[in-house]
């Protein structure tokens, strides 16, 4: 126990430190960009600090966050949560209230002495539990496997957060994401109210919200919750730390570099996935800070990792006019429902920022050509809010159901002009040419829906003189094939098959 607690200690030493840093390195007027960023699309502001904070403002903003978390937290209803692990996450929550409460109505007179007992680190990594439980549901690591780690490697932080990478086992990467001590949305705080456990509890409500959520949405594309750990750390009693899915960041440079199939998966799980946030447990969820970066990369699907921002409050409304959405370059008035709601306005503000911040880049720029026509129908129909999710959804599964058979190839006879001698089992070593979008970097490697796909692919490239069909496939099942400028290097190579070019 004391041992983890140097531990997580260190840790969050690490993240002040780093936190620290990158506020030097940080361009000035970030906070500001931040800000306009966040709720730029009508969505609730972010807390505006005053110039001097009372005590009494800090403690509205805690208990409205408190309030907000157990309104999710509420809905369990309809939720499969096991009562083991609800009671300590309640209790948790009603300590942070009532301390952030007693905080104050004994402020700095008998601080120390109203600590609540220690927490028990382990209440989420049950005895006998380890890393094997992973494979169930629900959250199942704890501090005891996260603490004394000297391996934890800095990933990126935002306003509020900071995000560590650590491998368990030597088998299994996870994140571990924490309030960032040194970040803009603690230090903006202390410098308002002088309080940094205030401000921390202040801030740890968003940790809490996003456990939460990501503990009750259960979806492909939303990052896996694997457990949390409470420890003191930095003078600060119960700082909370989550355990998830680890992803890499979502870089548009790099996605705009690969192949139409590869970024159509990126397009296609976000599509999903906000169909599962339209339709779930917690009713219609939109997600207000809705950014790239709010996404990661785990093996070539999107996944949210970012929930603090989610919300699934509807906008009440007693007229049209009141559901105006606003974003850079269009607005939208959707229309009010008798019972005073503004109609699918959650939905439909994610699918409009799935427009403009994914499908308008990634969906139609080298798509095979016969897919052209649906994927601009696609994005006209989200880039104008045409279309519900559904539809989305169902128009997205057509165009992956049309690729992954071939539907998209030409009906015509294939006339081959050259002839191609098949020799099984040898592949050709090098002589590479480039290609785009290539699969490889130094060769020309594409996936290919059958052989007549291939032959076409190589008689449309001046360079190619054979091919190898290889054994592997792509995420929708499709052959890779390496296309090749020579046949002279001829490997033994079991399982593939080459093509030779034969006549010109
Ligand atoms: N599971 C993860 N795996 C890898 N990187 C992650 C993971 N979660 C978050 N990150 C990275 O850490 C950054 C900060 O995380 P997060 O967005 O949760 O913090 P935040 O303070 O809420 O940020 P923001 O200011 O964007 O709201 C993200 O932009 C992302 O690049």
């Amino acid at each position: 126990m004391r041992r983890s607690r140097i531990a997580l200690a260190a840790g969050f030493c690490l993240s002040f430190f780093l936190g620290t840093l990158l506020n030097l390195l940080c361009v000035p007027g970030f906070d500001h960009l931040h800000q306009q960023h966040r709720f730029r699309d009508g969505a609730t502001p972010a807390p505006q600090w005053p110039a001097t904070g009372s005590p009494a403002d800090l403690l509205r903003q805690l208990r409205a966050r408190y309030q907000e978390v157990i309104r999710y937290r509420e809905h369990r209803a309809a939720l499969p949560v096991s009562g083991r692990l609800r009671k300590p996450l309640e209790r948790r929550l009603m300590d942070l209230a009532q301390r952030s409460a007693s905080s104050h109505e004994q402020h700095r007179v008998t601080k120390s002495g109203s600590e609540p007992a220690a927490p028990e680190p382990t209440f989420l990594s049950p005895q006998g539990a380890g890393l094997l439980d992973l494979s169930l549901r629900a959250p199942s690591l704890g501090c005891r496997d996260i603490a004394n780690r000297s391996d934890v490697r800095y990933l990126g932080s935002g306003y509020t957060k900071a995000v560590y990478k650590l491998v368990l086992n030597r088998s299994l990467s996870v994140a571990l994401k924490s309030v960032d001590f040194g970040g803009h949305d603690i230090q903006n705080c202390v410098q308002q109210y002088r309080d940094l456990q205030d401000c921390y509890r202040l801030a740890s409500y968003k940790i809490v919200k996003e456990m939460i959520l990501l503990q009750r949405l259960q979806h492909p594309n939303i990052l896996q919750l694997y457990g949390y750990c409470y420890q003191d750390s930095n003078d600060i009693s119960n700082t909370l730390t989550t355990i998830t899915e680890l992803g890499s960041p979502l870089e548009m440079i790099q996605l705009l570099q690969s192949s139409w199939e590869d970024r159509f998966r990126i397009c296609l799980s976000l599509v999903r996935l906000l169909h599962y946030l339209a339709h779930s447990p917690l009713g219609s969820l939109t997600l207000l800070d809705f950014r790239p970066r709010q996404f990661v990369i785990v093996d070539g699907e999107l996944k949210v990792t970012d929930l603090d921002d989610a919300s699934m409050e509807g906008t009440p409304c007693s007229s049209n006019a009141d559901c105006f959405m606003e974003f850079p370059a269009r607005n939208f008035t959707l229309q009010c429902s008798v019972e005073g709601k503004c109609q699918n306005m959650n939905e439909k503000r994610n699918l409009y920022n799935a427009y403009r911040f994914f499908f308008t880049y990634l969906l139609p720029h080298s798509a095979p050509l016969s897919l052209k026509p649906l994927l601009d129908s696609i994005v006209n129909a989200t880039g104008e809010l045409r279309w519900g999710i559904d539809e989305t959804v169902a128009q997205f599964e057509k165009v992956l159901y049309m690729y992954r058979n071939g539907l998209y190839l030409s009906n015509m006879t294939h006339t081959p002009k050259a002839e191609y001698k098949q020799v099984v089992d040898v592949s050709i070593a090098e002589e590479d040419y480039r290609c785009w979008p290539s699969y490889h970097h130094n060769g020309c490697l594409l996936s290919v829906y059958n052989i007549n796909e291939a032959i076409d692919i190589c008689e449309s490239h001046s360079q190619c003189q054979a091919f190898v069909w290889t054994n592997e496939t792509t995420w929708t099942g499709r052959q890779l094939v390496f296309f090749k400028a020579g046949s002279i290097n001829f490997v033994p190579d079991h399982g593939k098959i080459t093509y030779l070019k034969s006549t010109g």
